[in-house]
C-alpha cells in the first residue's frame, strides 16, 4: 500500500487532483493541513508521495508549494494533473446572514466578483485551504465558506450558491511529488521543471532564456519568487517542454547551470494536457514597423 500525502482537509481541490493519481485499493491518500506539511511527510519518509496545487490560469503561482520545493531536501514532480476548478459558497443549514466569508486566498481571488456582487458586506477571510474553510463554517467561525462543491459531502452543510467564479473555466496545476529517484520514462510530451538562483550580473536572465531559444526549447512558465536573503535576490521557477532525457534539454539544463549559482530539478513528467510547441518565428517586417508605431505613440503619450 503506497500512501500519498496530499494538501487537506478532505474536501480539497487538491484531494480531488490527488484521487486521479491513486490506484484503488493500492494507494491511500493522507491529508496534510499544509503544502509544507504534505512535502514533509515525503521527506521524512511517512508518505511515498505528495500531491499539491502548483498554480492556476488565475492567481498564478502557489507561493507555498514554490517556497516548498526550493527549500528542503530535494524533491521531483512525476506527475502533474489539471482541473478545472468549480467553486460553491457552503454555509450551516440554518445561517441566514453572512457577515464572513472564509476560503484558500486562490479561491477568494477567483470568486472577488461574485462575492462583491452578491454579499457585498462580508469581510473575506484567509484559511488555509477552501475544505478548511468549510470545517471552520462547521465550527462556527465563519458563515460561509467557498469550497469545492465535493466539500458538501463531508462537512454538515449547505449549499448556498454554486458555479461562482469570476472566470469560468479556470484551471489549476498540481504536482504529484516524490523523493529524488528513477525518472518517469519519457512520452514525447514531458515537461521538465526547475528552481534556479542566478549570480547577479546584467542580462544573466537574458543568457538563460537565450541558451533555451537556442535549443529551440518551449518555455511554459518563468516565475520570480524571493530567495528570502536579500532585497532584490530572486530565484526563477522554469518550466519548459521536453524531458531530461532528451540530448536536446539535458544539454540546455547543463548549459543552465552553468549560468546559474544555484540550480535545482524538480523534475520531467509527462504533461496533463500536452502543449503544441509552436515554432519559433521572427517578427516579419510588418511586425517590426508596426512595432515602431507603437514605441512612437506611446512615447508621445498617445499609445498604451
Ligand atoms: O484549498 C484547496 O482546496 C486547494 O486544493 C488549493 C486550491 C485553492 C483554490 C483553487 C485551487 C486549489
Amino acid at each position: 500500500m503506497s500512501r500519498i500525502a496530499y494538501f487537506g482537509p478532505q474536501g480539497t481541490f487538491t484531494e480531488q487532483a490527488a484521487l486521479g493519481f491513486v490506484h484503488a485499493g493500492r494507494d491511500e491518500l493522507v491529508p496534510f493541513a499544509t503544502v509544507p506539511q504534505a512535502l514533509a511527510a515525503v521527506r521524512e519518509g511517512d508518505t511515498e508521495a505528495a500531491c499539491v496545487p502548483v498554480e492556476n490560469s488565475v492567481e498564478g503561482a502557489v507561493p507555498a508549494t514554490m517556497d516548498a520545493l526550493a527549500e528542503g531536501e530535494p524533491l521531483v514532480a512525476v506527475a502533474e494533473s489539471v482541473l478545472a476548478v468549480r467553486f460553491s459558497v457552503l454555509v450551516r443549514p440554518d445561517t441566514e446572514v453572512v457577515r464572513t466569508v472564509a476560503s484558500h486566498p486562490h479561491a477568494l481571488a477567483q470568486v472577488r466578483h461574485w462575492l462583491a456582487e452578491h454579499l457585498p458586506d462580508a469581510t473575506a477571510v484567509s484559511t488555509t485551504s477552501t475544505a478548511a474553510a468549510a470545517v471552520a463554517v462547521q465550527r462556527g467561525e465563519f458563515d460561509a465558506a467557498v469550497s469545492a462543491p465535493v466539500a458538501i459531502n463531508h462537512y454538515p452543510l449547505r449549499e448556498l450558491a454554486t458555479g461562482v467564479a469570476d472566470v469560468a473555466d479556470a484551471k489549476t496545476r498540481f504536482l504529484l511529488l516524490r523523493r529524488p529517484g528513477a525518472l518517469p520514462e519519457p512520452t514525447g510530451a514531458d515537461r521538465t521543471s526547475l528552481v534556479v538562483t542566478t549570480a547577479d550580473r546584467v542580462g544573466v536572465l537574458a543568457e538563460l532564456l537565450t541558451e533555451l531559444a537556442l535549443r529551440g526549447i518551449s518555455l511554459t512558465r518563468i516565475e520570480s519568487r524571493p530567495t528570502k536573503g536579500r532585497l532584490g535576490e530572486y530565484r526563477f521557477y522554469i518550466d519548459l517542454l521536453g524531458h531530461v532525457a532528451e540530448p536536446r534539454v539535458g544539454d540546455a539544463l547543463a548549459a543552465l547551470h552553468r549560468h546559474c549559482r544555484q540550480a535545482r530539478f524538480l523534475g520531467s513528467y509527462p504533461q496533463a494536457e500536452p502543449a503544441v510547441s509552436g515554432d519559433l518565428v521572427a517578427a516579419s517586417n510588418e511586425d517590426f514597423i508596426a512595432a515602431a508605431d507603437w514605441v512612437a505613440s506611446v512615447r508621445q503619450g498617445a499609445g498604451a
